[in-house]
């Protein structure tokens, strides 16, 4: 009786697949293994990133049978040439081929992560649920590349491990940004005599997003609002690697000095990947790479942010129609998609310094940002 009653009020307690997915992301951040269920059955994984030799052997031993697979993002198969496909699909490689031994778990992180792997064996489309798995690392912040099980059957036994459906992780992102709710705010003066509210938003898994809201903005007109994707090294830190931190301080000055707006600061470090990976992208950055190639050499895409999120906080604010404080084309379009209305964009070019003048140019030329040639020209 008190099984059933326990089962028939869970439903209160939230939305089933964010729940789902939110404990498939808690194993791969404690690195323990889980079960993933597709169309093709069910396949137990272990995100390679975090997990030391010891536990990737145990689970090509307990969990594969001594049969797993590698499976890697399609963009990192493509920058490093490992299929001839262009797909954007991932894949996967036997693990048990790379040493006649047994699994050599140092070679399987060489291919997985390194710039330059020796002897990479050939890969093969990894089909919708090991696919899955890698955007779930994804979703974790690590290294998009996990060790798979073969696929089995459904057993009861799985019941032991946190199970997660393909078509729950599909839909994660944009239901969660849904759950976004105001929970508490208060007045923040800040630098240089601007007068800020910050409204903190918290999602249904414990997600932390802000509004700053600067002045007191006129209602009637389109709101200026900058989205700022967190930066610890350049926002806190002054980092001079990039234009964070300064684009954070310009922005506030514009918000004010157009009689009042909005800054919406999303927790997207490292343009989604974290921040972790960003100093993977750095080093790899250090070896001669540029800020686009580094992030798809680990497997990612260039950027992995959206929108939704800001989008639904602006909403929930009340304002639908704003001027948008950006260089980027790519928060236009979605923002945008996200059921903002765009009436006019405002750029946030800063000076180039001499350690972020390739990081901007590279966003100018290969990620479209409209840096016009003031910003790069004037260097400090
Ligand atoms: N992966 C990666 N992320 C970086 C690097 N440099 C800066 N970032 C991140 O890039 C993001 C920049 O955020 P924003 O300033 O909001 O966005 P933007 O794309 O520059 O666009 P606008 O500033 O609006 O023109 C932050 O999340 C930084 O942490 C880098 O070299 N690699
Ligand atoms: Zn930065």
């Amino acid at each position: 009786m008190l099984q059933k009653n326990i089962a028939s009020s869970s439903l209160s307690f939230g939305d089933p697949i964010l729940t789902a997915v939110h404990r498939a992301l808690g194993e791969i951040q404690g690195n323990r293994p889980f079960a993933l269920t597709g169309e093709d059955g069910v396949r137990f994984v272990l995100a390679l990133d975090g997990s030391d030799d010891h536990q990737m052997a145990a689970f090509v031993d307990g969990f594969c049978g001594g049969e797993a697979d590698l499976v890697i993002s399609g963009v990192r198969a493509r920058m490093m040439k490992l299929t001839p496909e262009s797909d954007d699909g991932a894949v996967l490689t036997p693990v048990t081929s790379i040493s006649a031994g047994g699994p050599d778990m140092a070679r399987v992180m060489e291919i997985a992560t390194a710039l330059k792997p020796d002897a990479v064996p050939s890969f093969t489309p990894a089909g919708r649920t090991a696919g899955t798995a890698v955007d779930l690392a994804k979703l974790a912040q690590r290294i998009p590349a996990c060790l798979v099980s073969r696929p089995v059957e459904p057993t009861d036994d799985d019941e032991t491990l946190i199970t997660v459906r393909t078509e729950d992780v599909e839909v994660f992102r944009a239901r969660l940004a849904a759950t976004l709710k105001p929970v508490s705010e208060a007045r923040v003066p800040i630098a240089d005599g601007i007068a800020s509210r910050f409204v903190i938003f918290r999602n249904a898994i414990g997600g932390i997003a802000t509004a700053v809201i600067v002045g007191e903005p006129d209602a009637t007109a389109p709101l200026p609002v900058r989205v700022h994707s967190s930066c610890a090294t350049g926002d806190i830190f002054g980092s001079r690697r990039c234009d964070c931190g300064e684009q954070l301080q310009l922005g506030l000055h514009r918000l004010e000095e157009l009689g009042g707006g909005c800054l919406i600061y999303l927790d997207q470090e490292g343009r989604g990947l974290g921040l972790a990976n960003k100093m993977h992208a750095y080093t790899l950055q250090d070896q001669g790479l540029d800020t686009v190639d580094a992030n798809m050499v680990l497997g990612f895409h260039d950027d992995e942010r959206d929108y939704h999120a800001a989008g639904f906080m602006l909403k929930r604010l009340g304002w639908e129609r704003i001027t948008l404080l950006t260089n980027n084309p790519t928060k236009l379009t979605g923002l945008a998609a996200a059921g903002i209305e765009i009436s006019d964009r405002l750029p946030v070019v800063t000076k180039a310094n001499a350690d972020n003048r390739r990081y901007l140019e590279t966003k100018a030329r290969r990620a479209g940002h409209l840096l016009g040639t003031a910003g790069l020209l004037e260097t400090v």
